[in-house]
């Protein structure tokens, strides 16, 4: 990782967030799950989220998507304020903009992998065809198959094509490769990447592997709810070329 110069106009950042909190209370039981986030990501870029387990990466994360919302605190998607949004905008938001992925591939087991892509892309404003997202995976001629005749790391690649098909603005990614030995997880890793290099997406990918941090621009190191410190990485590498 070299230097952590950082000249981004605001117009160019997918997210900006400033002084966010999250707090969970449980009967008499307070977590203070973010305590006071500031971050920026410009657009397209890749970034990676590193830190303990409870550190509040998948909070921030469940806020970026408009899973979550934060207990104070803004959070702009480029020009939009996520956090003044009301309950259906927000909705519209995660609809039109937001992919996921998450560490067990969440595909329906009674669903072709074709068809579980086009659960979203029938619903989506100006979605890829299945098969292109599909291909774009490298798993276009197992489009018949359920996910039961499908690898873990084929799953995932599927889930993959499914978030990518509607061409969202930003890409979620928790613990992607979790579930997955290295071979296997650099394939996902390297179609995340595509997905990236070809539709200009904003990729943010949480992660124990501090390996994967090296394919990332940007890595945003969590501690105890804050962000301890952030690296700009000028020179990310190919998939092919983390190892864990
Ligand atoms: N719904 C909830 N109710 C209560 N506490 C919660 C809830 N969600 C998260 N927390 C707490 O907030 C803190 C941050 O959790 P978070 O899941 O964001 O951490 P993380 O860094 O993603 O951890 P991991 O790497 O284990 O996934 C933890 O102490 C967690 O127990």
């Amino acid at each position: 990782m070299a230097g952590t110069t950082d000249k981004h106009a605001a117009a160019d950042l997918a997210f900006r967030g400033s002084d966010l909190h999250k707090t969970y209370q449980t009967g008499e039981t307070v977590v203070h799950a973010l305590r006071g986030i500031d971050f920026a990501v410009p657009r397209s870029e890749m970034l990676v989220l590193l830190g303990p387990s409870g550190s509040g990466k998948s909070t921030l994360l469940n806020i970026i998507g408009g899973l979550d919302r934060p207990t104070s605190g803004k959070l702009y998607y480029r020009d939009t304020e996520i956090t003044a949004l009301n309950d259906r905008d927000l909705t519209r938001y995660r609809r039109a903009e937001v992919g996921f992925i998450f560490q067990f591939y969440n595909l329906i087991p009674s669903l072709t992998a074709e068809e579980n892509v086009r659960l979203v892309t029938d619903i989506a404003d100006s979605p890829m065809a299945p098969s292109e997202a599909l291909a774009l995976v490298g798993l276009e001629e197992r489009r018949n198959h359920y996910p039961a005749q499908l690898s873990g790391g084929e799953q995932q690649r599927v889930a993959v094509a499914r978030a990518i098909a509607k061409r969202p603005g930003v890409l979620l990614c928790d613990e992607p490769t979790g579930a997955l030995d290295s071979s296997t997880g650099v394939r996902v890793l390297e179609t995340l990447e595509r997905a990236h290099a070809e539709l200009g997406t904003t990729v943010v990918i949480i992660t124990h592997n501090v390996g994967i941090a090296a394919m990332a621009h940007r890595v945003i190191h969590f501690r105890d709810g804050q962000i301890g410190r952030v690296e700009i990485n000028e020179k990310p590498i190919e998939p092919a070329r983390i190892s864990w």
